[in-house]
């Protein structure tokens, strides 16, 4: 499976680094293929680095504007010429969207997959893994989007909530 991944580009605090790392050892120890952002920095790099030693296959979609922190050692780079290109070809190549702690970029990326999807442009898991409560926020939004009527679906078919690495994957794996 191709599992398109969106996370920080910053370097974080191990309660962060832990769960991304075993949830990347777990995609590549089952055999799935890493797709995202194509960049050395931060938690992408890390996600990057502990896929591949587990086995795992590497796609990078990078972008020219970043293109100064592409990732060396991809088995596939991508480079789209702006932003907008860049999460299409990342929704594009992806068979499940999994999200792990991140910022504006990340918040950005998870938004858009998760319109186009409550819009049926794709029917592809997006699982958010909530590490350390980091979600809460917005699932406080989203809960509060679901009860009010501004979702036309239930939330729970647009995005799920996974409270560590094994739940993430048992998601999108069904
Ligand atoms: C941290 C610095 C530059 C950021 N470099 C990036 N390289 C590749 N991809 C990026 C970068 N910044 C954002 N992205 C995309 O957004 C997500 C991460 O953004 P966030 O704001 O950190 O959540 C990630 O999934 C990328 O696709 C300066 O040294």
């Amino acid at each position: 499976m191709n599992v398109t991944v969106f996370c920080s580009a910053f370097d974080l605090d191990e309660r962060y680094t832990g769960p991304a790392r075993e949830f990347a050892r777990l995609l590549g120890e089952r055999g799935h293929t890493l797709v995202w952002g194509g960049s050395h920095a931060g938690l992408m790099g890390l996600v990057a680095d502990e896929a591949k030693a587990a086995g795992g296959k590497l796609v990078g979609v990078s972008v020219e504007l970043l293109s100064h922190k592409t990732y060396q050692g991809a088995d596939e780079l991508v480079m789209t010429r702006d932003l907008a290109e860049r999460k299409a070809v990342l929704l594009a190549r992806a068979d499940a969207i999994v999200v792990l702690v991140g910022g504006l970029g990340t918040l950005d990326e998870v938004t858009e997959v998760v319109e186009l999807k409550k819009h049926g442009l794709h029917i592809k898991p997006v699982v958010l893994l909530d590490t350390e409560g980091f979600y809460q926020g917005l699932r406080t939004q989203l809960d509060r989007m679901e009860a009010e009527g501004f979702l036309p679906k239930p939330l729970d078919q647009l995005v799920r909530f996974a409270q560590d690495p094994a739940e993430a994957l048992a998601l999108l794996e069904g």
